[in-house]
């Protein structure tokens, strides 16, 4: 079980090939390191076909995201990252809009968990990162089967949530992207 979680819904199973992208931002290299070995280790474990995609920072992950979800063909996505809080307000400016952006492309229809790590020092996020303690990244991966699997069971629905707008992309003649 990943994080504070004291309940384990397991490994969904897939009748189809599935393919995740893990986007992270290695702004924390012994951070980002056991982050991936995690997380890839949960899709390896999952039989899922998975390649990394390496952004500068936490702030760029939603849009990483959402460039390979409108330009390819991924059915989920783990974000990873470290935002350890500085001197400034930055911090809540990275750790608020990359939880906003993910939080607006899930609601969109993208499966994506987010394993963004945010906390006030290198203990804290040591802790989280490791696999054998709260393991935050193994549970991103986790996640983002468990929106896929959701996608596949509701055979990948492809109207709105109902409270937000599918976003009609420019140059997208098929209609909005959705999962
Ligand atoms: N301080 C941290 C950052 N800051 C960089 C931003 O994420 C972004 O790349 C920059 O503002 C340019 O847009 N990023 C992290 O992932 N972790 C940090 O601790
Ligand atoms: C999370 C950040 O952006 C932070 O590390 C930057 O540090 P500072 O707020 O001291 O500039």
């Amino acid at each position: 079980m990943a994080g504070h979680s004291d309940n384990d819904l397991g490994l969904p199973t897939f009748s189809d090939p599935v393919k995740v992208a893990i986007v992270i931002a290695p702004y924390y290299t012994k951070i980002s390191n056991a982050q991936l070995a995690s997380a890839r280790g949960v899709l390896d474990r999952a039989g899922v076909q998975h390649e990394t995609i390496e952004v500068p920072g936490s702030l760029e992950i939603p849009a990483a995201v959402a460039l390979a979800h409108r330009m390819s063909n991924f059915d989920g996505y783990v974000a990873l990252g470290c935002v350890i809080r500085g001197r400034t307000s930055h911090y809540d400016v990275v750790v608020n809009e990359s939880a906003r952006g993910l939080m607006l492309l899930g609601l969109q229809g993208v499966a994506a968990g987010n394993g963004i790590i945010t906390v006030e020092n290198m203990e804290q996020a040591e802790e989280r990162a490791d696999a054998d303690r709260l393991d935050t990244a193994g549970g991103a991966a986790v996640a983002a089967l468990h929106l896929i699997a959701l996608a596949r069971r509701f055979g990948g629905a492809k109207k709105g949530v109902g409270f937000t707008q599918d976003i009609q992309l420019a140059g997208d003649s098929e209609g909005p992207t959705t999962a």
